[in-house]
C-alpha cells in the first residue's frame, strides 16, 4: 500500500497544526512532529490505539495543554498567543463529565455559553436542548440525570456558543445506540450547517460511516492522513498468496509488472489486485509464473479490511512511508 504524504498544506484550512511535539513533565515524549490541516466544514476522523496521543493532540489544539514544540491556529488565532480568540471558535465534547452537578440542564448550558462572552439566546439554547432530547430534563438537576443524559449534556455545552469547529473526544464509548443514532444525527445536521467536526474513536466503523477523511496517528506520529474514499478503495484490495515450491531469493524481473511482495522465508508471494475490476490479472500472472518456472503447491485469497489496514499500520513495527 503505497500512503501519501501526510504534510500537504491546505489553503484555507480551519485548524493547522504546525509541527507540534508534547513531551510531558517526566520525560515522555506523546506527539512528535504533528503536521495536520483540518479542511474548513469536513468531518475528520482520528484513529489510534489506547495511549496514541489522540487526546494531547486535541487538548494542544483546544489550548488546553501547551506544545512543546510547533504553533496551532484555530480559525486563524493563534492558540496560544491568541487564546480567547480560538478557544471561542471551539467546543469541546470530553470523554469525561466534570460538569456542575446541582445545577440544572438549562443553567449550566446558557452559563457555558455566557464563558465565550456571548450575547443570551435562549431560542438557540432550546433548540439544541430539542435536538439531544434534553428539553424535557431542562430544570433537571445533572446529579439526578442517566449517564447517557450526562453524555447528551456535555454535546449541549460545547455547542452552547455556536463553535465553529467542534471535537468529540471518544464519542461513542459508553454510550447507548439511542444516544449514538441521536448524536450521529446532529453532528451530520451541523456539517451541513458548515461546522467542522474532527473526532477521535477507537470504532473504525463510525469513521467509516461518518469520515471524509481519516488521520492515523500511533505513538505520537500521525502517520496516515487521507480521503475515506481512497481509503475504501484500499478495502476493495484482495490478496492472493501463493505458496511456492521452492523459495525465490527475489522476486524476478520478468513479473515487475504485478504489485507482489514476497516473504522474509522466500516461500510466499502475494499479489494485491483490485477485486472490484473485471479483470484481476490472475490468470495472466498465473501463466507468467508457469512462464518463469515458479510452481506453487497453494494458493489462498483473502480481502482486507480498513479494520486491517488500521491494524497493521498501528502495530507493524516496520515504518510506514508518510
Ligand atoms: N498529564 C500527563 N502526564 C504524563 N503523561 C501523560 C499525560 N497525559 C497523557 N500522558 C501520556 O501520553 C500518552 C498519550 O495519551 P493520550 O491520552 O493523548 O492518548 P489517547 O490516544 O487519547 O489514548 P486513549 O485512546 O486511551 O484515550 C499516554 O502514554 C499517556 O500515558
Amino acid at each position: 500500500m503505497t500512503l501519501p504524504p501526510v504534510a500537504v498544506a491546505i489553503t484555507d484550512a480551519i485548524v493547522s497544526v504546525r509541527g507540534v511535539s508534547k513531551t510531558y513533565a517526566g520525560g515522555f515524549q506523546a506527539l512528535k512532529n504533528v503536521h495536520l490541516d483540518i479542511r474548513r466544514g469536513e468531518i475528520f476522523a482520528l484513529l489510534g490505539p489506547n495511549g496514541a496521543g489522540k487526546t494531547t493532540l486535541i487538548s494542544v489544539i483546544c489550548g488546553m495543554v501547551n506544545a512543546s514544540e510547533g504553533t496551532v491556529t484555530a480559525d486563524g488565532h493563534d492558540t496560544v498567543r491568541d487564546y480567547r480568540a480560538a478557544r471561542a471558535a471551539i467546543g469541546l465534547v470530553p470523554q469525561e463529565l466534570h460538569t456542575d452537578s446541582f445545577e440544572t440542564v438549562w443553567a449550566t448550558v446558557s452559563f457555558s455559553r455566557g464563558l465565550f462572552g456571548k450575547a443570551p439566546n435562549p431560542a438557540y439554547i432550546e433548540k439544541i436542548l430539542k435536538d439531544l432530547s434534553l428539553w424535557d430534563k431542562k430544570d433537571s438537576k445533572i446529579l439526578a440525570l442517566s449517564g447517557g443524559m450526562k453524555r447528551r449534556v456535555l454535546i449541549a455545552k460545547a455547542l452552547s456558543h455556536e463553535p465553529k469547529i467542534l471535537f468529540l473526544d471518544e464519542p461513542s464509548a459508553g454510550v447507548d445506540v439511542e444516544l449514538r443514532h441521536d448524536m450521529w444525527r446532529l453532528v451530520r445536521e451541523l456539517r451541513e450547517a458548515g461546522t467542522t467536526i474532527i473526532l477521535t474513536t477507537h470504532y473504525i466503523e463510525e469513521a467509516e460511516d461518518m469520515a471524509d477523511r481519516i488521520g492515523v496517528i500511533r505513538k505520537g506520529e500521525l502517520i496516515v492522513v487521507e480521503e475515506k474514499a481512497t481509503l475504501m478503495r484500499q478495502l476493495g484490495q484482495k490478496q492472493l498468496a501463493l505458496t511456492l515450491q521452492q523459495p525465490l531469493a527475489t522476486v524476478p524481473a520478468a513479473l515487475a509488472q504485478w504489485p507482489l511482495t514476497l516473504s522474509t522465508d522466500g516461500l510466499t508471494l502475494t499479489y494485491s489486485f483490485d477485486a472490484q475490476k473485471d479483470d484481476t490479472g490472475i490468470a495472466e500472472l498465473l501463466a507468467a509464473l508457469g512462464t518463469e518456472g515458479i510452481h506453487f503447491k497453494d494458493l489462498r485469497s483473502s480481502e482486507s479490511s480498513l479494520e486491517d489496514i488500521f491494524v497493521s499500520l498501528v502495530h507493524e513495527n516496520k515504518e510506514v512511508t508518510a
